[in-house]
């Protein structure tokens, strides 16, 4: 990887034409300067957040909004991926109704994956589309869920069964919001990551675990860098394939098996933590089939324990698992789209994996003891 130099400011196209920028900020300083392309103070804006975001965030950014747009209101919902569903979505159309909000008007998502899901679902369809801009401030939605407009919420505890493609306007991150995330969330953000690396970039893969212990200190400077290179390999591919008709699915690594993970566990395990599960499990077959070696596959199980992030599951059955895929959105013709690794920093779609390869897959995580 090249780290003599890393962009703070990354400019994402749509169709080959700009369409947004992602800006990496330290603080919320710059917020009011960055929006005015978005024209703020001709527009009413509405904070969509969750309970603990709020609390940390809220105020502060609510402040600088007030300054820059004509009006600010804010909805709050209780945190927690059980709540990024149509029931909130349905309180949030309700809350815009309310406070009189126009197509003209703007949604402003403050918070993690789940708030970014959610509030990019609901302004894809209140009044058949209005603007939203991303404030994320989890690791995971800085480097992965802010990016590429992918939008949704679970239906029936289905993962992101009902969603959209509707872009962001822009994309503002304050790095140091990372500083009040527990352990745990943090290294949800490393489980995505850790994906880059190996669906895309050998040589950042191999970077981060060298970086290890200034990554888990939270070290700012070497989070700005890893957070950039990770905006990077996003937007290069969502920018190719902005709808996945194809590659876009390669993001999907650690996917297949993690959703039905985190689904069949009830959402008691973080989506970060599932997709460790799902790309350690995902490593395996590719490593049954001769793709990677052994020690290869040794070494994602230790950059998974490495960074805080699971890598043996109890509690489901791999006959459960194998059938809860059945759902998955990458289906095509009964047959799931499965995404293998060709090497450390080289993914592929493969359609030939079998059931019983995917059962064998959950059970070696079953089978992983800690020593
Ligand atoms: N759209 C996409 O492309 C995409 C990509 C990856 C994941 N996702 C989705 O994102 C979700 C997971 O996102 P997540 O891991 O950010 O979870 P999350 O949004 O639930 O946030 C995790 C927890 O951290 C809290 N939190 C957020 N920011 C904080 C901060 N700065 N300080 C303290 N606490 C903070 C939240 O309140 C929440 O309790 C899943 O629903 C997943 O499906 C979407
Ligand atoms: O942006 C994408 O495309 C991704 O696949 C990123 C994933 O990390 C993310 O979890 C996404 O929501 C999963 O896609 P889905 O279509 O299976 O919901
Ligand atoms: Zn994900």
């Amino acid at each position: 990887m090249d780290t003599t130099k890393y962009r703070t400011q990354i400019p994402v196209k749509k169709d080959g034409i700009f369409a947004y920028e992602i800006y990496l900020e330290k603080d919320f300083g710059m917020l009011a300067e960055r929006l005015k392309v978005c024209k703020p103070e001709n527009r009413r804006l509405c904070i969509v957040t969750d309970s603990t975001v709020d609390q940390y965030y809220g105020d502060q950014v609510e402040e600088i909004l007030a300054s820059c747009a004509k009006e600010v209101t804010r909805f709050v919902f209780r945190a927690g991926e059980e709540n990024k569903n149509l029931n909130t979505v349905q309180d949030l159309y309700e809350h815009l109704i309310l406070h009189h909000f126009e197509r003209k008007d703007m949604l402003v998502a403050l918070g993690g994956g789940v708030v970014g899901d959610l509030a990019g679902f609901t302004a894809a369809t209140y009044l058949r589309g209005v603007d939203f801009v991303q404030i994320p401030t989890t690791l995971l939605s800085q480097v992965d869920s802010s990016i590429g407009g992918k939008t949704g919420v679970d239906f029936n505890c289905y993962k992101n069964m009902v969603g959209a493609f509707h872009q962001p306007k822009l994309v503002y991150m304050n790095l140091s919001a990372l500083k009040t995330l527990t352990d745990e969330q943090f290294a949800c953000g490393m489980g995505e990551i850790l994906k880059h690396g190996l669906i895309k970039d050998q040589g950042y893969y191999e970077w981060t675990i060298c970086h290890r212990q200034e990554i888990m200190e939270r070290s700012l400077e070497v989070l700005e860098e890893m957070i950039s290179r990770s905006c990077e390999i996003k937007r290069d591919v969502v920018e190719k394939d902005p709808t996945e008709k194809g590659d876009r699915a390669l993001l999907n690594f650690g996917h297949t098996l993690g959703h039905a993970i985190e689904k069949l566990k009830n959402f008691s395990l973080m989506h970060g933590q599932c997709v460790a599960l799902g790309s350690l499990a995902a490593s395996y077959l590719s490593m049954r089939r001769g793709q990677i070696t052994e020690a290869e596959l040794t070494a994602i199980k230790e950059a998974n324990i490495a960074f805080g992030l699971p890598v043996s599951v109890e509690g489901v059955t791999p006959e459960e698992v194998v059938a809860t895929t059945r759902s998955d959105k990458k289906m095509e013709a009964g047959k799931v789209k499965f995404i293998l690794l060709n090497s450390i920093g080289d993914a592929c779609i493969d359609r030939s994996v079998t059931d019983q390869e995917m059962e064998d897959a959950v059970k070696y995580l079953e089978n992983i003891t800690l020593l």
